[in-house]
């Protein structure tokens, strides 16, 4: 695991081990937390079980963790049993109003009670809801080849705040409602950075499949900026599924979130000890 070499990170960050930083867990009380886990980094049971682990304690130490999920493999999966095709556009799913059922059907369904479960078989108390509960995030569509995907235009952290001071962890599906009735379906890091900038979080965390982000010769590069992002995305050294993380980083870093990561989410205790050491993973974004 790479050790961050400027050590003027933040305040969240100041052991260097998970041991070393337990005495001082109470520091991080009240510090608001969005986690968003993608598909590809909910594959195992055990993986299942340590993430669930992880946000259980952090609950337990007085962070407010929000999850908010992916589940695009499991989607896939759903769709070719119906025999459903979908494409992608700029690593987002061109959705029409069959594939939304779907979508929903999944994403509400099987991915997010999966996760709930887990985080309550650790002794946590997790509550499932999806972007359309208590209103929580009205959208616009996103872009008319996309079809029913959307693009979070507000999003009200009501239901949320009451769930912190229930000490109760909000597990959401990237969902969202239109003006007219409709149900939007929302790339998840979308949804997590706009929940993110609303609850002005002090951490985004992306877990995904992959160590960070790559640069053209494959070495995870540590920490970014806006500019080294519009240029490996022009360059196409950032593609597919990185394209809405990367975008999302900046739009939650405008937003007023305080720092983004994307890391890994198998690595073991990836979340804590991003969070609570000097010994992050992955690919720091800062404004
Ligand atoms: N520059 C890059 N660095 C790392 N991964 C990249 C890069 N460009 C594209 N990718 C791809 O993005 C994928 C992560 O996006 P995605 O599959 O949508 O993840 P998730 O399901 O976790 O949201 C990686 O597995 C990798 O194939
Ligand atoms: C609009 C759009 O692309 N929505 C995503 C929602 C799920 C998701 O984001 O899943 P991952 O995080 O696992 O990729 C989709 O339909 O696949």
């Amino acid at each position: 695991m790479k050790i961050r070499t400027d050590m003027q990170r933040d305040p969240l960050s100041t052991a260097r081990t998970l041991s070393e930083a337990l005495p001082y867990l109470q520091r991080y009380a009240g510090a608001t937390v969005v986690i968003k886990l993608g598909g590809h980094a909910m594959g195992s049971d055990e993986g299942m079980e340590s993430f669930a682990r992880d946000i259980t304690l952090m609950q337990q130490v007085g962070v407010n963790p929000v999850i908010v999920h992916g589940g695009g493999p499991m989607i896939n999966e759903m769709l070719a049993k119906l025999g459903v095709t979908s494409e992608f556009k700029n690593g987002k799913r061109i959705t029409d109003a069959e594939t939304v059922e779907v979508v929903e059907m999944v994403l509400s369904g099987r991915v997010n009670k999966r996760i709930v479960q887990a985080i309550n078989a650790q002794g946590g108390r997790a509550v499932g809801l999806s972007g359309k509960d208590a209103g929580m995030i009205t959208c616009d569509a996103a872009d008319p080849d996309l079809q029913f995907v959307g693009e979070p235009s507000e999003v009200d952290t009501t239901v949320l705040h009451s769930m912190f001071s229930s000490n109760i962890i909000p597990v959401v599906a990237p969902l969202g409602a239109g003006r007219n009735g409709e149900t939007f379906n929302i790339n998840g890091d979308t949804a997590a950075g706009a929940i993110a900038a609303a609850l002005n979080a002090d951490r985004l965390l992306l877990l995904t499949d992959v160590s960070g982000v790559k640069d053209a010769t494959g070495e995870v590069v540590t920490e970014l900026t806006a500019d080294h992002i519009r240029r490996m995305t022009e360059d196409g050294t950032i593609a597919g599924g990185m394209i809405p993380k990367t975008e999302t980083a900046l739009a939650a870093l405008n937003g007023g979130v305080r720092a983004v990561v994307i890391l890994d989410g198998r690595s073991p205790n990836a979340c804590l000890l991003e969070l609570f050491t000097d010994y992050g993973a992955g690919s720091l974004i800062r404004a």
